[in-house]
């Protein structure tokens, strides 16, 4: 039988139910319920300081919630800490390696915490190492590595033990899409061939398109939640974009549509609501154009439109900013 292969794979990787937790006065999670499949991958949207690292660190067992019932693979948080934290990994959102060390010291050192037996953890560095290229890098110290290559190390020290379920805060920020990729690739790979559990935040949307289901969280709370195609469906909106004939044309398209908004210098883009818009849209300004484009509903958009905020990632500066502030707003 394999690790994941118990009988507490009956019931989700995750539930919580009415889970709250405030910093001092500040609000961070404010009756958040929500289940997660095993096997399946989990994405959590939000703005800065939406309270997606707070949620990450109450199921990683690194920070104790206000209110609520959190369950994850199958054990309740709240008495069987222990067998919680053997039943996952997490990969945090700033470096957490030990760049004094090589590669191999890292992750043995991690095996030994866990408390994997020699032969064990030798194998699991190893296949570790295999898995996320970094083979002929084994003994280098880490303080030579790429971005990369050390976010590399943290998923190859994070999946060691074989964890259930895998917390990736932001794990991809700052890496290029080629790294990004290779990364997505690994992780899922080890759904396929293990059935593990992913929960992600992450600000790139290409990489929430892959995702089985995406929870947006905003000041706390739950404002959406559901496949990308059903959020998509449900609360997205497409757009024709359009670029008049002429000047004049360009200003009739903006008295005939209010709600259109300009994308660059000539580019108009007219939010088309019901089935039958374009048919109606282009018998009346079908010969007064010189471009147009159907555009689907995006995940940005439905972002945008539930948030009033563009999905993007911030400087290493702006998250510093961020947490500090949130330190005061704690002491207050
Ligand atoms: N240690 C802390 N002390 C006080 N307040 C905090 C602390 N950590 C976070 N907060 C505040 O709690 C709220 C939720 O923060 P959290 O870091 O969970 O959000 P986030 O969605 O992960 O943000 P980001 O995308 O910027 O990482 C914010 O208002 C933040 O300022």
């Amino acid at each position: 039988m394999q690790p994941h292969e118990t009988a507490e794979r009956a019931g989700p990787a995750v539930r919580v139910e009415h889970l709250s937790l405030k910093y001092g006065g500040q609000v961070a999670l404010d009756d958040v319920s929500l289940s997660i499949g095993r096997g399946s991958s989990f994405a959590l949207l939000g703005p800065n300081g939406a309270g997606k690292t707070s949620l990450i660190s109450v199921l990683a067992t690194l920070r104790e919630a206000d209110k609520g019932l959190v369950e994850v693979a199958g054990h309740d948080l709240r008495r069987a800490s222990r067998q919680v934290r053997l039943s996952i990994g997490m990969v945090f959102q700033d470096p957490s390696l030990d760049d004094r060390l090589s590669a191999e010291e890292n992750l043995d050192f991690h095996g030994r915490v866990y408390g994997m037996p020699g032969r064990a953890r030798a194998d699991a560095i190893d296949r570790m190492l295999d898995l996320v290229e970094l083979t002929g890098w084994r003994e280098t110290v880490v303080r030579s590595f790429s971005g990369g290559m050390k976010r590399r190390l943290e998923i190859a020290r994070a999946l060691m033990h074989e964890p259930q379920i895998l917390f990736l805060d932001e794990p991809t920020v700052g890496l290029d899409a080629q790294t990004r990729a290779r990364i997505w690739a690994y992780l899922n790979r080890q759904r396929c061939e293990r059935g593990l559990t992913l929960l992600t935040t992450t600000h790139y949307i290409e990489e929430v398109e892959d995702a089985d289901r995406i929870c947006i969280i905003d000041k706390g709370r739950i404002i959406a939640e559901g496949t990308p195609g059903q959020l998509k469906r449900e609360l997205g909106q497409s757009f024709l974009h359009v670029v008049a004939a002429t000047p004049a044309d360009h200003a009739a398209l903006l008295a005939a549509y209010p709600g259109a908004h300009a994308i660059g210098a000539e580019t108009l883009a007219i939010p088309a609501g019901e089935e039958d818009f374009v048919a109606g849209f282009l018998a009346r300004f079908g010969n007064r154009l010189r471009e147009m484009r159907f555009e689907g509903p995006t995940l940005e958009g439905v972002f945008l439109s539930l948030t009033g905020r563009v999905l993007r990632d911030r400087t290493d500066g702006e998250r510093e900013a961020q947490r500090n502030a949130g330190r005061r707003a704690g002491r207050r």
